[in-house]
């Protein structure tokens, strides 16, 4: 059985006090369970404090994103070394908004796996269609096709570790999700292309996260379904509250 995953991605939302208020309510809150990961992934400006203060804890803290060299005039970016060398265990990869505004582009996408991977961090890998591609019916090409391009070149036994998270574009902060049937078939799908690139039991392994409007009242149908492991939050993560009941979620669901 694979484990579940929660992670809450923060965006570009806290400053350091409400960040670390978060952690202090939340530290202690958390059900004790090994079926379930609870995982925040802030601002990186506050990687190594909150770390530090989730210790002990059920809580895990995740990077929402890096470089993927180790060092360089690169300003203003975050190398894997350095995640590495704070002991972070997540980083998400390939977020549409990434992709959006910050050019990253499925091949760039796959050289910061691979350098997570030689880093013994886990990405949280995302892919998604747009409503357009939707429209259009090519939501499960698109899909596999991310998926493709970002395993390039990674090990079976590494991608047996990934995370994938699958966020429909159109579902982000939007209020609108996909049915817990249709996000489950294209995560379905998602698993199939992992199969078809490595092997059944490699498919079998891949953890896969939905994401795009989750909340504590839609988690549990959404983790109802047979290939969805987890959920990537949003807005839903930043309320200590809301958190820990999706942590209860997943842990009873
Ligand atoms: O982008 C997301 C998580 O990475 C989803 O955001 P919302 O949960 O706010 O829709």
């Amino acid at each position: 059985m694979r484990k579940r995953i929660i992670a809450g991605n923060w965006k570009m939302y806290k400053t350091m006090d409400e960040a670390k208020s978060f952690v202090t309510e939340v530290n202690g809150r958390l059900p004790e369970t090994d079926q379930v990961q609870a995982v925040i992934c802030p601002p990186s400006l506050y990687l190594s404090e909150l770390a530090t203060l989730a210790e002990g804890s059920a809580l895990q803290v995740g990077a929402q994103t890096m470089h993927d060299t180790d060092e360089g005039a690169f300003t203003g970016e975050v190398s894997p070394k350095m995640l590495a060398a704070l002991s972070i265990p997540f980083v998400i990869l390939g977020h549409s908004e990434r992709r959006q505004y910050f050019n990253e582009t499925d091949e760039s996408v796959n050289k910061k796996v691979l350098a997570a991977f030689s880093h013994q961090l886990t990405p949280i890998v995302c892919v998604g269609e747009s409503l357009e591609q939707r429209e259009e019916g090519k939501t499960v090409e698109t899909v596999a096709t991310q998926v493709k391009k970002a395993f390039q070149d990674v090990h079976a036994d590494q991608a047996k570790q990934a995370i994938i998270a699958y966020e429909p574009v159109w579902a982000i902060g939007t209020g609108k999700t996909a049915t817990a049937e249709d996000a489950n078939e294209v995560c379905k799908e998602i698993r199939a292309e992992i199969g078809k690139l490595y092997d059944e039991q490699t498919a079998s392994a891949v953890r896969i996260q939905y994401g795009g409007s989750v909340k504590p009242s839609n988690l549990a149908e959404l983790l109802s379904m047979d290939h969805i492991d987890g959920a990537l939050v949003g807005g839903a993560s930043l309320d200590a509250n809301s958190f820990v009941e999706m942590i209860e979620v997943a842990s009873h669901a």
